[in-house]
């Protein structure tokens, strides 16, 4: 069973298109990055699948249920960190988690304590969270998220207002969580972060998906995929020939004695054309293989129209 699904999803406000005939299904088990650029439309559709808002046409299914028809059996199986939570400035941390279990009405018994200490707010889980800093408030709709042992964690922004430690922490404890065999869901645009943590990333622009793979697998749907520097004792146009003739080979350029290769995708490809220089008789003195980052896939991919490649 999906852990997502959405059909034909579409969001409009007024002459908006907020959210644009999205069609996605994240499966269960998976760590998926939501990414696009702002007002792309993460968090309207994120607000979809927990009925904070309802669609203008399509569907989302969520642990099996309609995220509309069925929102109350949906929210019992899955933990929450939306945008903009709002905490309640005179109840304690633990309150608020107190007030969680008692709604989420769950079975197994809840340690709070330890939810508390494992978003590292124990000692201040008497405090009003009034007096709570930032990073401290989304700690704890971080453990709020985490009652019940969800099947699927739906984050919006997880990592905003923590710092550089926070932020490490909670990307171990979504890996923490995704061991247990929760789905985790979350946009972000912190790209270092979903590049290390996630197995699939979808990119939507102007409430439009443009693709969806592993970070891996985006690399190979580019053109700026991989780039390879090669430092030769003297290159002749035959042996450039060569190298142009590769399928993925996206273009080359030579300065000097170095050449520039640029590759969509990663693989083996860079050493086939490795071994054909060489076999071309090319002397190679020294090679750099430099792999495009998520962060400029990203840019790649929301500053000009692509196809959706699955
Ligand atoms: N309640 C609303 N009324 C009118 N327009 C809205 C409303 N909510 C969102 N929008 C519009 O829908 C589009 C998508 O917004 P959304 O908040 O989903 O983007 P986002 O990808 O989450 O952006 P960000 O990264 O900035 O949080 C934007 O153009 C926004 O102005």
């Amino acid at each position: 069973m999906a852990a997502i699904e959405l059909t034909g999803l579409t969001k409009r406000f007024d002459d908006v298109v907020a959210v644009d005939d999205l069609d996605l299904t994240i499966e269960d088990g998976e760590i998926f990055g939501f990414l696009g650029p702002n007002g792309a439309g993460k968090s309207t559709t994120i607000d979809i699948l927990l009925d904070f808002i309802r669609p203008t046409e399509g569907t989302a299914t969520v642990v099996g249920h309609d995220a509309q028809a069925e929102s109350l059996a949906v929210r019992q199986r899955i933990g929450v960190l939306p945008d903009a939570y709002h905490t309640y400035d005179r109840l304690t941390g633990r309150q608020h988690v107190e007030f969680v279990v008692e709604s989420k009405a769950t079975e197994a018994e809840t340690d709070v304590d330890a939810l508390l200490e494992r978003v590292g707010i124990l000692e201040a889980a008497d405090r009003k969270s009034g007096g709570y800093s930032k990073g401290m408030r989304q700690r704890l709709v971080l453990a709020m998220a985490l009652v019940g042992d969800p099947d699927l964690l739906i984050l919006d922004e997880p990592s905003t207002g923590l710092d550089p430690n926070g932020a490490r922490e909670m990307r171990e404890i979504i890996q923490q969580e995704n061991e247990r065999g929760t789905t985790v869901f979350f946009s972000s645009h912190i790209m270092e972060q979903v590049e290390a943590i996630c197995d699939r990333v979808a990119i939507i622009n102007r409430g439009r998906l443009v693709a969806v793979d592993t970070v891996d697998g985006l690399r190979g749907s580019t053109e700026i995929g991989t780039t390879l520097h090669v430092s030769t004792a003297g290159v002749d146009e035959a042996a450039l020939e060569t190298v142009r003739g590769f399928d993925g080979v996206a273009g080359v350029s030579v300065d000097g004695e170095r050449l520039r290769v640029t590759l969509s995708g990663g693989g083996p490809l860079k050493f086939e054309v490795l071994k054909a220089l060489d076999g071309a008789g090319v002397s190679i003195e020294d090679f750099e293989i430099e792999e495009s980052s998520l962060e400029d896939l990203f840019v790649r991919y929301t500053t000009d129209e692509q196809e959706v490649r699955a």
